[in-house]
C-alpha cells in the first residue's frame, strides 16, 4: 500500500503535513536542489516533535561520491534519531564503494538510496544496494525545472524499475515533481511510497506547503484496506448504490477512449517481422463507473493515461506473435482496474498491407467474472 512522502522544511511545515494526513515527514532544504540538507539540528527537533506519530527521514545532502564524504554524513543524520535517511547516487562514477560505505548503518537507521530518473540511472546499482543492507530506493529527479519523473522515464521504464527494486528486495518510492494526475498513473505500479513537494507548496517547491495541498494529495492516496487506487472509488461507489459483483455494466458509466494511438511495436508471426518494429495502430474504448455527475478532481475519474500507459508497459515486454495476444493483454490490464467494466480494444498493423490489418475484441468485468 503506497503512503504519502512529504517533504518539508522544518517543524511549521512538518506539522502541516501532519495535520494534512502525510505517513512519512522528509526533511529536506529545497532551496539547495533535489538533495539539500537541512542541519542535523532541525531534523532531531522534528524527530522529537512528531515522537514517532509517524516515520521521519533525513536527506544527507548533495554529496559527491567519495566514500568518506557519504559516511560522515550519514553517520551524522543517523545520529538525530531519523528513522530514515536518504542518500542520493550519481550515476557518473561507481558508487559502489560509497555505498557500502554505509552499509553498516543499517543496524541504526534505515538506509534510502535516491536515483535520478534524468541523470540516466544505473539500474545494475539496485543488487549492490539490496547487498549492503539498503532498506529502499527512491527514483526521483535531480533537475526540478525539468518536467515530472514520467516525463524522464515512462511507464515502461518505472514498470522495469520497480521490476528490478523488487527482485532485488528493496522497498521502493518514486519522485519527481508528481502531480495529482501522476497519482493514479504509478499507483498501478504499487510502490510502497510516493514523495512530494512540489505539489504540496504554493508558487513552486520553495515557497510554503499547505495543508489543503497536502489534504488533497493524500486524498487520492488509497489507504490501507483500500486496493490500487480504487478503493476511494469504491467507497463512493458504494454510496451510489453499486455494489461488488451486481449488474454494473447496467449502471451509469461514462466512455473514456484513446483513438489513433501509433507505436512501434515488435510484432508478427512470421520471420521477416522479427528483430524489427512494425507501426501499430491502438483504438480502446473503456466504460467507466461514474462516481459523481460533477467530477473535480483525479479522484473522480479513470484517466485515459491509464490507457496509453497500459499499452506502452505491455509492448515494451517485448515481441509478441499475435495481434489478438496483444488485444486480450491490453483488455485484461484495463478490466484489472474495478472502474472500468468494459472495453472494446483495436489493434491495427499499418505495414503489412496496402491497407490495415487488425483485430478487435470487446471484453467485459461481468463476462470474465461471471457476476
Ligand atoms: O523526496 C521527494 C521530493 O522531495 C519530491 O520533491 P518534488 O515533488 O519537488 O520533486
Amino acid at each position: 500500500m503506497a503512503r504519502m512522502l512529504a517533504s518539508v522544511t522544518g517543524l511549521d511545515e512538518a506539522q502541516i503535513a501532519l495535520r494534512g494526513g502525510a505517513d512519512i515527514i522528509d526533511l529536506k532544504d529545497p532551496a539547495d536542489g533535489a538533495l539539500g540538507a537541512l542541519s542535523p539540528e532541525i531534523v532531531h527537533e522534528v524527530v522529537n516533535a512528531v515522537g514517532g506519530r509517524t516515520p521521519v527521514s533525513a536527506v544527507c545532502g548533495n554529496l559527491p561520491m567519495d566514500a568518506a564524504a557519504v559516511r560522515r554524513a550519514a553517520e551524522t543524520y543517523a545520529a538525530t534519531g531519523a528513522d530514515f535517511i536518504k542518500i542520493g547516487f550519481l550515476p557518473e562514477v561507481d558508487a559502489r564503494s560509497a555505498v557500502e560505505a554505509v552499509a553498516d548503518l543499517s543496524g541504526r537507521v534505515k538506509l534510502v538510496a535516491v536515483l535520478f530518473a534524468d541523470l540516466d540511472p544505473h539500474l545494475d546499482l539496485l543488487p549492490v544496494l539490496a547487498a549492503n543492507n539498503f532498506h529502499a530506493v527512491m527514483l526521483d529527479t535531480a533537475r526540478k525545472g525539468s518536467g515530472g519523473l514520467l516525463r524522464h522515464f515512462g511507464p515502461d521504464r518505472v514498470a522495469a524499475f520497480v521490476g528490478r527494486a523488487r527482485e532485488a528486495g528493496l522497498k521502493v518510492g518514486l519522485a519527481g515533481a508528481l502531480e495529482a494526475p501522476d497519482i493514479p498513473r504509478l499507483l498501478p505500479f504499487e510502490p510502497d511510497f510516493l514523495g512530494f513537494r512540489t505539489a504540496l507548496c504554493a508558487g513552486g517547491r520553495s515557497g510554503a506547503i499547505s495543508e489543503e495541498a497536502v489534504r488533497r494529495i493524500r486524498s487520492l492516496i488509497p489507504k490501507e484496506g483500500q486496493v490500487n487506487g480504487s478503493a476511494q472509488a469504491d467507497l463512493r461507489l458504494l454510496a451510489r448504490g453499486y455494489t461488488p459483483g451486481g449488474d454494473e455494466a447496467s449502471r451509469s458509466t461514462d466512455r473514456i477512449f484513446v483513438h489513433d494511438f501509433v507505436l512501434p511495436v515488435e510484432i508478427g508471426a512470421y520471420s521477416f517481422e522479427r528483430g524489427r518494429t512494425q507501426k501499430v495502430r491502438f483504438d480502446v474504448d473503456a466504460d467507466v463507473m461514474r462516481v459523481t455527475d460533477n467530477p473535480q478532481d483525479m479522484g473522480d475519474v479513470v484517466s485515459y493515461d491509464l490507457i496509453m500507459d497500459g499499452i506502452r508497459t505491455i509492448v515494451a515486454r517485448g515481441h509478441l506473435d499475435l495481434v489478438e495476444t496483444l488485444a486480450e493483454q491490453i483488455a485484461s490490464h484495463l478490466l484489472a482496474v474495478p472502474r472500468i467494466v468494459r472495453v472494446t480494444v483495436r489493434v491495427e498493423k499499418l505495414e503489412v498491407a496496402p491497407g490495415r490489418v487488425g483485430v478487435e475484441i470487446v471484453r467485459s468485468r461481468s463476462a470474465r467474472t461471471g457476476s
